[in-house]
């Protein structure tokens, strides 16, 4: 048993994840106790300890196995930014060729997976949706280290059966924004020079996507698998004449940020996925009156919990997976937009 224990000491140390932490010295402590008892209970007790930390050692071990260690950026729109889904967290001040994010990062870990996560437009929510500094939060999430980036959204529904509160994995989008810096190449970084034109279909990261699909599924939870989603300009809703344009060309939601944050991942090589959460019913139906930022809040804070349960439970399984070829063939599809060679390895 005592070789047991020592071996589970090790693999913390290992990890480097060796906190004193009440939960598991406590654990250790009874463990220690009840071997100069017993001989079962400390396996008992050990095998309930070690199915957490044995997801951990094997996440780790698969990513060690691999060429990238994966971190997951998770941006958090409106409604969602509460820091208490990292464990260990730590703020850090971060600043870009390309200006501030939107406010400080919070780096920690979900289920020992590294993450880190950005309120999309600050912690007060005083950034609106044209000022959110796109290319400088996805640089931040790219300097720190990010192989992926799970967004949320909040979003107006365009037909009757998305309902407020249900979740959306969007799968592709619709580009109406007007005066939003698009693209890192645009020259006015040394680093990044040269004219790219990346391809965006699929928009999203197929391989998180389907992540997201099976935790989805693991927690019981309703997620509609597919959705397209027009990113207006804002900060003013549709008029009603708008929402009706955007309702007969089949579109599911409106938002006003997920262009060009999709965008600029595609550029920056991260796998990027993005739930989101009908909060209301814009403005194209007679039956009620037009959206508010009052319903969009209250429905969102309604169902939050479920897009938090979503992240928590699809981070382990993104952290377990293995990314070489992914990541590398996103390495390849931003080189391919290159018209000429890129003049430094950006990637
Ligand atoms: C608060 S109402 C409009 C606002 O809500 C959405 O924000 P996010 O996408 O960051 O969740 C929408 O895109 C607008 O920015
Ligand atoms: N109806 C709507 N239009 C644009 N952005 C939104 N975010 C939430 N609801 C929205």
């Amino acid at each position: 048993m005592w070789d047991w224990c020592l071996l589970s000491v090790r693999v913390q140390f290992a990890k480097g994840e060796w906190c004193m932490k009440s939960d598991r010295l406590l654990c250790f402590a009874l463990a220690a106790v009840y071997t100069r008892v017993s001989r079962a209970w400390p396996a008992v007790l050990f095998a309930s300890f070690q199915v957490r930390y044995s997801i951990h050692f094997w996440c780790k071990l698969v990513q060690a196995m691999g060429k990238y260690q994966v971190k997951v950026g998770i941006i958090g729109g409106s409604g969602l930014n509460d820091p208490d889904i990292l464990e260990g967290r730590l703020e850090r001040k971060v600043s870009t060729p390309f200006g501030e994010p939107s406010d400080c990062l919070i780096e920690g870990r979900i289920s020992g997976i590294d993450c880190v996560l950005l309120a999309r437009h600050g912690r007060k929510h005083d950034v609106m949706p044209s000022k959110v500094n796109y290319r400088a939060n996805i640089w931040a999430l790219k300097m720190v280290g990010c192989t992926h980036i799970i967004a949320s959204t909040a979003t107006g529904s365009l037909q009757e059966d998305i309902e407020p509160g249900d979740l959306v994995l969007l799968d592709s989008f619709i580009d109406r924004t007007k005066s939003r810096e698009a693209t890192f190449f645009d020259n006015s970084c040394n680093e990044l020079q040269g004219v790219c034109h990346v391809p965006m279909d699929p928009a999203f990261c197929p391989e998180t996507r389907q992540l997201f699909l099976e935790a989805a599924n693991k927690l019981g939870l309703k997620l509609r698998p597919t959705g397209t989603c027009v990113t207006i300009e804002g900060p003013r809703f549709s008029s009603k004449a708008e929402s009706l344009l955007y309702k007969s060309w089949g579109v599911h939601l409106v938002n006003m940020t997920m262009v060009p944050e999709v965008c600029l991942a595609r550029e920056a090589g991260l796998c990027y996925a993005a739930v989101a959460m009908a909060t209301d019913y814009d403005c194209w139906r007679d039956k009620e009156n037009g959206v508010c930022v009052a319903e969009v809040l209250a429905t969102f804070k309604q169902n939050v919990v479920k897009v938090t349960k979503l992240f928590k439970e699809v981070v382990p399984m993104i952290g377990a997976h293995e990314w070489d070829n992914t990541i590398d063939d996103l390495k390849s599809l931003v080189s391919s937009g290159f018209m000429s060679a890129p003049s430094k390895e950006t990637h």
